[in-house]
């Protein structure tokens, strides 16, 4: 099989993102992943670089745009510039655009580990602003989680998230990569190196010839498959079973004229076993039909002895527990839709051939697991086949659903109507008489004093609406006008205390610890 490849993509000025990369390198490789280390070309030059007390850069190869597309999985090491990634990462990822265009990073997988100056520096919005990238190429960003549970630890400084692991530089750069954070980035290293392998493993997996004399390459953990397989007209008929989980696939299967392979890794109940189902009923007739997707948690009992009179019958299975039980298909697609909902509980684990009582057929708790679907590094869960608790979880009772007996309460009552009339206005429109108002505010001096202007004018010129208002003959009109005036008023002579203590903000950093910063030339 064909290693696959990673390669680590740097920046780093101080050297802290090169030391988290050298383990994470030594750790992928031990994981049987061939790892190339690269570094990202420097956008500073010589005479900054040297203000900025750098180091000389490690030796490493300039990652170039054409080079970016040739691993499996790239895992980019970022140390934080304000919360984001280094603009010479940057510059390499802004001249991808190309690759984007052919989708040349679709389905590569992405991780990526970290270095800030101090613990709440930015290690996190470094990646998730990363992530645009990511998604934007088809890449699968694999975030390091909580696999390491060290992650949670709160007794101790320590760099790394979720997101991957990191260290913490200290803003002279004099902090190096603790234990903790080495740990947490070999954890980081060993999980991408599995899921990368899985991949690479299922990708390169050459399923296309499989017959049912190598059925058993894709069956793993089941207890019987392909037995006895009868196959009576074509010689060629192949009912070769992928089966990752199950424990009975195809047992006894007939195929009288042609196809009778089914593709599924169970998974859960309907899609993978969907997946199967189409490519078992596209398969050739007369050829292998066995093609599938392997997902895992497989099904316990499926596509026992189905008869089948016709060519192209598709007995795919849609469901991982006990479906397509015997049922003549007379003529295709009416077998499987007619069984998908047959759940028998009680037969869950058992296999249903004709005739036969419940055999002894494993249980879904003895069934062997497949590893190589569901690696122990990564905890994901490797259940046996999940049978359902019971009917009712799955399809609801065969009771009818209950109907209300009830009628329906009508209203007896009358609408009320309105006898009365409405009332018209008698009044006469008041008419001003009074003096348009004038400003007798000066002009503002200052801020402050402004905003204390502008209200002393709105008096003014309320008090002189609230007059031309009353002289107009409606006190109704003057009390609102007066009530204006006496908000604004108020207004005009108020004090701001919050702007005030805006205004005086006290200093309280420390100035005690006088390190160098280093990045801040
Ligand atoms: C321009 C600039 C911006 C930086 N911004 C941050 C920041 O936002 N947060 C932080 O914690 N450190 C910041 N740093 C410190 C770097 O993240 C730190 O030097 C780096 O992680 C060290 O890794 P390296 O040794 O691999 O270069 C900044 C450094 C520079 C030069």
């Amino acid at each position: 099989m064909t290693k696959p490849v990673v390669y680590i993509v740097i920046y780093s000025l101080y050297h802290h993102v090169y030391k988290l990369s050298l383990t994470i390198k030594e750790t992928l490789e031990s994981n049987g992943v061939d790892v190339k280390l690269f570094q990202v070309q420097e956008t500073l030059s010589d005479e900054i670089l040297q203000k900025m007390q750098a180091p000389p850069k490690p030796d490493l190869p300039i990652m170039t745009i054409d080079r970016l597309s040739e691993p499996d999985a790239i895992m980019f090491g970022l140390p934080t510039r304000f919360g984001t990634m280094p603009a010479q990462m940057k510059a390499l990822l802004d001249a991808s655009g190309a690759l984007w265009a052919k989708g040349a990073l679709a389905g590569k997988f992405a991780a990526t580990f970290f270095s800030t100056a101090s613990q709440n520096g930015g290690q996190e919005t470094t990646a998730l602003t990363a992530v645009t990238y990511f998604a934007h190429h088809g890449m699968l960003y694999v975030p390091a989680g909580y696999a390491n549970k060290a992650v949670e630890t709160v007794d101790e400084v320590f760099g790394g998230s979720a997101y991957g692991c990191g260290t913490i530089s200290d803003g002279d750069g004099s902090r190096q990569p603790t234990a903790l954070e080495l740990s947490l980035a070999r954890t980081q290293a060993e999980n991408f190196a599995t899921i990368v392998s899985t991949f690479v493993k299922g990708r390169d997996a050459d399923i296309s010839t499989t017959t049912s004399a190598t059925s058993s390459d894709y069956n793993q953990g089941s207890t019987t498959v392909n037995d006895p397989a009868s196959n009576s007209n074509n010689p060629n008929v192949v009912s070769a079973v992928q089966n990752n989980n199950g424990d009975t696939l195809n047992s006894n299967a007939i195929n009288t004229n042609s196809q009778g392979g089914v593709g599924s890794g169970g998974g859960s109940n309907v899609g993978a076993g969907v997946a199967g189902a189409a490519a078992g009923a596209v398969g050739a007739t007369g050829i292998a039909s066995a093609i599938g997707s392997r997902g895992k948690d497989g099904s316990n009992t499926m596509n026992e002895s189905v008869p089948t009179a016709n060519s192209n019958v598709d007995s795919g299975i849609r469901n991982a527990t006990t479906l397509n039980q015997p049922t003549t298909a007379a003529n295709g697609l009416d077998a499987r839709a007619s069984d998908i909902n047959e759940i028998h509980p009680a037969d869950a684990n058992t296999s249903r051939v004709p005739g036969a009582a419940a055999s002894t057929v494993p249980s879904a708790e003895t069934v062997t697991t497949s590893d190589d679907i569901a690696p122990a590094s990564t905890g994901a869960p490797k259940s046996a086949g999940l049978a359902p608790a019971s009917a009712d979880t799955v399809f609801p009772s065969t009771g009818a659903v209950p109907s209300s007996t009830g009628t329906a309460p009508t209203s007896t009552g009358t609408v009320p109507t309105s006898t009365g009339t409405a009332p018209t206005s008698t009044g006469t429109a008041p008419t001003s008489t009074g003096n348009a108002p004038t400003s007798t505010a000066t002009a503002p001096t200052s801020v402050d004093t402004a905003a204390k202007a502008a209200s002393a004018t709105t008096a003014t010129a309320a008090t002189g609406a609230a007059t031309t208002a009353a002289t107009g003959a409606t006190g109704t009109t003057g009390a609102i006008a007066t009530d204006t005036n006496a908000v604004n008023a108020a207004n005009a002579t108020s004090t701001n205390p919050v702007k005030e203590s805006i205004a005086k903000p006290t200093n309280k950093v420390d100035k005690t610890k006088k390190k160098k910063k280093w990045f801040c030339c």
